[in-house]
């Protein structure tokens, strides 16, 4: 997650590092620390911050993860549900996050809440709820689900601590900014960044017409939009292309 400042919002045009988009998940180990190690590097001195997100099935695998993005100089950790065995609940799911946490206590912390690809359904609300105590460098959330009630509810809870609150479900970012979203963090920022300025900026003049036409611009209209959720094909990788030939970046 590599984030860009606009005024006191953040979004980031490239998702996690070895996340949803990067198919962290389909890499091995050692792949994905090569992978953080690059974006740490080539990052230096360009990207506001790069976190890394470091979720596997096997919590040692998750800890490791962690311990070397610390070690890289990375500004953050970020970490999914393990989704094969899942945690059946908010105590189960804690615990891993919280070891995980502590492999990298130096770190700022978010969970990654995407429960339609996890499975994992434990709302981000309740999962919130005290974490503070059990997870001490807790930082944020990025909220990939669209259910902004959950959404709403996690900052309304949560309005005396500092938390970061990311949404991740670009389509919706309008929508978000109204419940309180504090940054935004996905795929289409990549091709589409400059109609997310123009309604971000819309938005923060309180041009509601023009946001909500920006937004409906990016995505209810034909053609190509959300990066697939497989090994991107040369189909795919033309769409985005010519998107963003015909000047939408
Ligand atoms: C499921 C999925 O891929 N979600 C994307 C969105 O940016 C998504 O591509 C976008 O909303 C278009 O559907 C991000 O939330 C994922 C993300 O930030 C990541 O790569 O970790």
């Amino acid at each position: 997650m590599c984030q860009t400042s606009f005024h006191d919002f953040l979004y980031a045009p490239h998702p996690p590092v070895n996340g949803t988009t990067g198919e962290g998940l389909s890499l091995s180990i050692s792949e994905r620390r090569r992978v953080a190690e690059e974006w740490v590097t080539k990052g230096r001195n360009k990207l506001d911050q790069v976190v890394i997100h470091v979720g596997a099935l096997s919590l040692k695998e998750s800890q490791e993860l962690a311990q070397h993005a610390a070690e890289i100089g990375a500004d953050g950790i970020a970490v999914i549900a393990p989704f094969f065995l899942k945690p059946q609940n908010k105590d189960d799911l804690t615990a891993f996050l919280k070891e995980v946490a502590a492999a990298a206590p130096a770190l700022p912390f978010y969970y990654y809440h995407i429960p339609a690809l996890t499975g994992v359904k434990i709302r981000a609300e309740e999962l919130l709820d005290g974490i503070q105590e059990k997870i001490p460098t807790f930082q944020g959330l990025k909220f990939s689900d669209t259910d902004l009630l959950d959404f709403g509810q996690c900052v309304d809870q949560n309005r005396e601590r500092q938390f970061a609150f990311l949404f991740g479900v670009d389509e919706q970012l309008l929508s978000a900014l109204v419940m309180g979203a504090t940054g935004a963090v996905g795929s289409t920022y990549n091709y589409l960044g400059k109609k997310t300025n123009q309604m971000l900026e819309a938005y923060e003049r309180k041009d509601f017409s023009s946001a909500l036409n920006y937004q409906n611009s990016r995505f209810l209209g034909k053609g190509p939009h959300a990066i697939p959720l497989r090994t991107l094909q040369l189909k795919s990788s033309e769409a985005v292309k010519l998107v963003t030939l015909n000047g939408e970046t």
